[in-house]
């Protein structure tokens, strides 16, 4: 890998680690992000042409006063990367193949995604879990993400069903031990996104309190199942409908450390809009 390019990801990544506060972990009684943490996921969107249109349309970075990364479509990442570099935003994946390298036509492993300069990386979104991907499969791209130096964004979250059934807490607890089993370093890095699958893309966002709620009792699972310290140093995301207009409020609480964004980062003024209501 050129030089250069490895420097610059070793610093987002060191950066990133000191922003999680890992020195005296074990001593931090509470969360230890200084800065809210904003994921755009892409998803399925964006051309070349809008992509550049987007950070032509930039106006205000680089942010200060918050962490950015943007997760755009795999082909994209590596035409991207100086323009996000010189937005001071980071550069994330959607998904990565749960094997190095090999014979699987149409997926990218994850050395190639981490030299091509991402430092995060999306795994187990709804939309993907809904085509199939199982906790086993998350696990196993947990693994890989963390052996390639990227940081692993877990995505978690109950469906309309599973939530009148009852079944939130449960399908959480389930979807957020089997993507542990890919960490076998209790100072990896590790994001959870917690995505109720009714609130994506639908308008309807969950209600701060009860996201609080939710993002507690996940970080009350990660102590159970790795440590105090672990749980208190892993930024837990919120993502379903978030926009300007909500997530300074869900932001205020305790345990929501920032958010996932899909609809609302496509467009550079809905995007800086999340990050200028956080000033
Ligand atoms: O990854 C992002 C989430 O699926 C949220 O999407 P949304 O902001 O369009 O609801």
């Amino acid at each position: 890998m050129d030089s250069a390019l490895e420097k610059h990801i070793r610093q987002v990544v060191q950066q990133v680690l000191s922003s999680l506060q890992l020195t005296d972990i074990e001593e931090q009684p509470s969360i230890g992000r200084s800065k809210p943490l904003i994921v755009a996921n892409w998803k399925m969107n964006m051309t070349l042409q809008e992509a550049r249109e987007f950070f032509s349309g930039l106006t205000d970075a680089p942010y200060e006063h918050c962490e950015a990364v943007i997760c755009p479509p795999a082909p994209l990442l590596y035409p991207l990367k100086e323009l996000m570099q010189q937005a001071g935003i980071s550069l994330g994946a959607q998904n990565l193949h749960e094997k190095p390298k090999g014979a699987h036509t149409g997926e990218v492993h994850g050395e190639l995604l981490f030299e091509l300069g991402c430092s995060h990386v999306i795994i187990g979104h709804s939309e993907r879990r809904a085509a199939g991907e199982t906790d086993e499969q998350v696990a196993a791209k947990v693994h890989q993400a963390i052996g390639n130096s990227m940081i692993p964004i877990v995505c978690v979250g109950e469906t309309q069903l599973q939530r009148e059934l009852g079944l939130t807490k449960e399908v959480i607890r389930t979807q957020v031990e089997s993507a542990l089993a890919g960490v076998t370093e209790e100072r990896s890095p590790f994001i959870i996104a917690y995505e109720p699958v009714w609130a994506i893309g639908t308008g309807k966002t969950a209600q701060p309190s009860d996201a609080q709620d939710i993002h507690r009792e996940i970080r009350q699972m990660l102590a159970e199942k790795k440590s105090i310290g672990f749980a208190n140093r892993v930024p837990i995301l919120y993502g379903g409908s978030v926009s300007a207009s909500n997530i300074q409020e869900l932001c205020a609480r305790e345990d929501i450390d920032g958010a996932l964004v899909g609809g609302a980062s496509l467009q550079a003024h809905s995007f800086e809009a999340i990050l200028k209501a956080l000033r």
